[in-house]
């Protein structure tokens, strides 16, 4: 294992797109020049014919792939995977992916933190529940329940009542859609770095579209759409959220999630003073878009292998970390 001065060698298991976005050559360079050698794993062949690695990045690499992450962890204990599988998981899924915001303890006076109402829909049956429909107001957003970033886990509709629900196919959540001004806050998190940045939301839902707009209306990754130069005015100038706020809510998820690496969207509710709603967790996001990736990446990894290190000293048992 790579200690101190030593190389510590990362190997990626990604996705050629994620590839081409996340590992660039600044990276790469700012990586080696800190003593990180970012190496590729091929997840075609055995992980046990690649490495020695000292840790291992990965996202959605399928439940086989996954599987191998799973054993040859059990085999080289002191590998730092980046992060556990199980944990990454609880993001595959829109009601788990939450939880841990029902967990997060805010000091008082900085904003308070909870998720929109939702209502699981497990198969269209629930459609004719008119108990459980009724629970909710519109308009409502109808999410894929599955978040496993496929192009239709990000497929989405908004419900201005309950005419179109017949045009869905559960299993979803229907999710009460709060309006907040059309801008939404992106907070990155890798390990204890934090960065909170405006994106293009959905427009405010107005009462007379609720009444009149019948169909539906299918939208997908809203907030990637515009960026940059292009953003519009009413984005570029909207507040952001207190800092101190977005910093207890991001280290409140890391510690409950388990996880190092994840982005989190959270809205400010036009309706309610200072309250927020978190609406959508991603694990291992865009962090290529962030100012100084390459460095807030390299010290992440560094800071992962000296945890790593001071536990082993102390015997802590390996698995934990
Ligand atoms: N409850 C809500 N109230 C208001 N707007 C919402 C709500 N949920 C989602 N949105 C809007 O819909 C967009 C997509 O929703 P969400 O973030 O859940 O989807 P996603 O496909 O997982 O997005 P990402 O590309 O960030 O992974 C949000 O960025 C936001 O603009
Ligand atoms: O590549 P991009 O920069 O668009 O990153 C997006 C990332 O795609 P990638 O993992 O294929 O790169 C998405 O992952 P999946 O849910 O689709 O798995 C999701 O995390 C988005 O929220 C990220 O956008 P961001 O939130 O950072 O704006
Ligand atoms: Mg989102
Ligand atoms: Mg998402």
């Amino acid at each position: 294992m790579a200690s101190g001065g030593e190389t510590m060698v990362v190997g990626y298991a990604l996705a050629d797109k994620k590839v081409k976005s996340f590992i660039q050559p600044s990276l790469v360079e700012h990586a080696k020049s800190k003593g990180v050698n970012l190496v590729r794993v091929d997840m075609t062949k055995p992980l046990e014919e690649q490495g020695p690695f000292d840790a291992i990045l990965h996202k959605h690499g399928g439940e086989e792939w996954t599987q191998q992450l799973v054993e040859y962890k059990d085999r080289h204990p002191h590998v730092i995977l980046v992060d556990p599988p199980a944990a990454i998981d609880k993001l595959q899924n829109r009601v788990s992916m939450l939880e841990a915001v029902h967990h997060l303890r805010i000091s008082e006076g900085l904003g308070t933190c909870g998720i929109p109402k939702q209502l699981i829909v497990d198969n269209a049956e629930t459609f004719n529940d008119e108990s459980a429909i009724g629970e909710l107001t519109f308009p409502v957003i109808a999410k894929p329940m599955v978040a496993d970033g496929s192009a239709t886990s990000h497929a989405m509709f908004l419900l201005f009542n309950t005419k179109g629900l017949h045009k869905l196919s559960p299993p979803m959540v229907l999710q009460e859609f709060v309006n907040h001004g059309g801008v939404i806050f992106k907070v990155y998190v890798a390990g204890k770095y934090i960065k909170c940045v405006r994106r293009k939301s959905l427009p405010d839902v107005h009462e007379d579209q609720v009444t009149s707009t019948e169909e539906p209306l299918p939208f997908s990754q809203i907030s990637n759409m515009v960026s940059g130069a292009t953003m519009d005015e009413n984005v570029a100038k909207a507040e952001l959220p207190n800092a101190d706020f977005i910093a207890e809510v991001a280290n409140g998820l890391r510690e409950g999630l388990g996880l190092h690496l994840f982005n989190f969207d959270v809205i400010k509710d036009s309706g309610a003073g200072n309250h927020y709603h978190v609406i959508d967790i991603n694990y291992f996001p865009g962090y290529a878009k962030m100012p100084d990736f390459e460095s807030v990446f390299t010290d992440m990894l560094l800071d992962l292998r000296h945890e790593k290190a001071s536990d082993s000293k102390q015997g802590v048992p390996v698995e934990e970390v």
